[in-house]
């Protein structure tokens, strides 16, 4: 396929040509005067009525592409079947496949990796189940468990439409961690029936990453599985965004001047993320933290109607600041966000303490675009991948499971999560911060190696490691 020139991209329009009425020539007039450009041309079918064609088309403006499509229509014997970009391309077929680890070539191979060599491995591990990790793929392997209820920032999608994500984060494991993960997403959002379905799912994995599951659900069946489990439990947009969001802090306070326990911080979106990014800075030693959600600051004395923002109001806003996240961001030194598009405005920064560190971390739509910010805001992150300083999960769980998983760890600690964020941090060195910079990038191959060896030690001096290893 041709590459596409800086700045724009290519999108493939399918169109249905009707032999006797359709012209080529209109058609690409009609696609060159909307702002497309031709680069390549495939038959893809051809009947005795019509012929099939897929049209790459290179884009500038991504509006061209509707305008593309209602031109076409327009035009006499065609019909636009399809378009792709990139991106949907990228996700035909899905974007991972399981791949046999040797290739089955004979008879005897047959009878070893299957039966009657593979029963004596059965009976083997039914006489020694902690044998599993060493005869099993359960060593290496993550259960990504979603059921579609809060995928990204785009609510409750159903596991369907989850997918996507959930293929996506298995592809991470596997690329910057070398950890086999399946997606799986589903279809209840009952929180007993989830429970033990991960629980009756649990004996081929060695670890469960939870993933986009709605608060407050998300905390009963990530406490009760921990509890029930004997491998490690992790939801992913708890603690992973906690620990990014820590490591991002360290280095931001630090080119700023300011001490992390001094700030005042204004976080919006009470869900699954804020509340767990509250208790890690809690941990860090931050007292000044205001929770916002849709109804304003979260206060104590008001009545609240679950558990997580009862106990949001008892241990948050010591000053009990009431109002709007307008009337509680007065003299924040940090905003995060992790609650929807556009929640943040211009004037709101300016209302903010010298220095304003901003984190938007919704996806994919942050609370307020870098562009909006600049000029008024000393450091921006946000959860995307094409802005600089990406605040996102992603730089913790590959490395946090390969940690784990060499370890053999039970579960994962307070002390293993402030260990990952501290090494996370720790990849961007003192001559290299900058207000650009102050999170390294997921392709940094020290993140994930570096965070898994915290993780290991962490887990080792927190006693939740089993596997007896040399050096700890
Ligand atoms: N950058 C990263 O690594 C991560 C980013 N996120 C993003 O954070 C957001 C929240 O995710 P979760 O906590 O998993 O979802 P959640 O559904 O558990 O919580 C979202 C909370 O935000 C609140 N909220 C939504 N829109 C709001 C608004 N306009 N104003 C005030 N509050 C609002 C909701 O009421 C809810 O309490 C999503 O956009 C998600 O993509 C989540 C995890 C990781
Ligand atoms: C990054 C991620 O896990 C989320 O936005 O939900
Ligand atoms: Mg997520």
């Amino acid at each position: 396929m041709a590459v596409p020139k800086s700045g724009s991209t290519n999108i493939i329009v399918r169109v249905e040509m009707d032999k006797a009425s359709a012209a080529f020539g209109r058609i690409a007039m009609a696609i060159g005067d909307s702002g497309g450009d031709i680069v390549a041309i495939d038959v893809s079918g051809t009947g005795k009525v019509t012929t099939i064609r897929d049209l790459t088309v290179n884009i500038t403006d991504t509006g061209a592409k509707d305008l593309i499509v209602q031109v076409l229509n327009k035009l006499p014997g065609v019909k636009v079947l399809q378009v792709s970009d990139q991106t949907f391309l990228m996700h035909l077929g899905g974007k991972i496949e399981v791949t046999p680890k040797m290739a089955i070539k004979s008879r005897d191979d047959l009878s070893r990796v299957y039966t009657p060599g593979v029963a004596s491995v059965c009976m083997a591990i039914h006489e020694d189940p902690s044998r599993a990790h060493t005869l099993t793929i359960k060593r290496n392997t993550v259960a990504v468990v979603s059921d579609g209820s809060a995928v990204l920032g785009l609510g409750n999608i159903g596991p369907l439409a989850a997918m996507p994500v959930m293929e996506g984060k298995a592809m991470l494991f596997k690329q910057l961690a070398g950890v086999d993960a399946f997606p799986i997403c589903l279809d209840s959002q009952d929180t007993e029936e989830i429970i033990a379905t991960i629980k009756r799912i649990a004996p081929a994995f060695g670890g469960i990453n939870l993933e986009d599951i709605s608060s407050p659900r998300c905390f009963e069946i990530e406490r009760r599985l921990i509890e029930e489990l004997d491998i490690p439990v992790f939801h992913d947009d708890q603690h992973g965004t906690a620990v990014v969001l820590l490591a991002g802090l360290y280095n931001a306070v630090k080119l700023v001047g300011k001490r992390l326990e001094d700030c005042k911080i204004v976080l919006c979106g009470i869900g699954a993320a804020g509340i767990a990014c509250t208790k890690i800075l809690q941990a860090a030693g931050v007292t000044r933290i205001v929770g916002v959600d849709r109804e304003g600051a979260i206060v104590r004395g008001n009545d609240y109607t679950h558990d997580a923002w009862r106990w949001y109001a008892e241990h948050t806003n010591p000053d009990k600041e009431s109002g709007t996240l307008s009337d509680v961001i007065v003299d924040a030194d940090i905003f995060i966000g992790v609650s929807g598009p556009g929640v943040l405005s211009r004037g709101d920064i300016g209302k903010m303490a010298p220095d304003p560190i901003v984190f938007a971390m919704a996806n994919p739509t942050p609370e307020i675009a870098p562009e909006e910010a600049e000029g008024i805001v000393r450091v921006i992150a946000t959860g995307r991948s094409d802005y600089p300083n990406q605040i996102n999960n992603v730089l913790c769980f590959p490395g946090l499971f390969r940690g784990v998983l060499d370890c053999r760890a039970s579960r994962v600690t307070e002390e293993m999560k402030i260990a990952a964020a501290k090494a996370i941090a720790s990849v961007v060195g003192e001559d290299e911060l900058n207000e650009q910079y102050i999170i390294p990038s997921v392709f940094n191959p020290h993140v994930a190696e570096k965070v898994k060896e915290a993780v290991v030690q962490a887990a080792y001096a927190s006693g939740v490691a089993r596997r007896r290893e040399r050096g700890f």
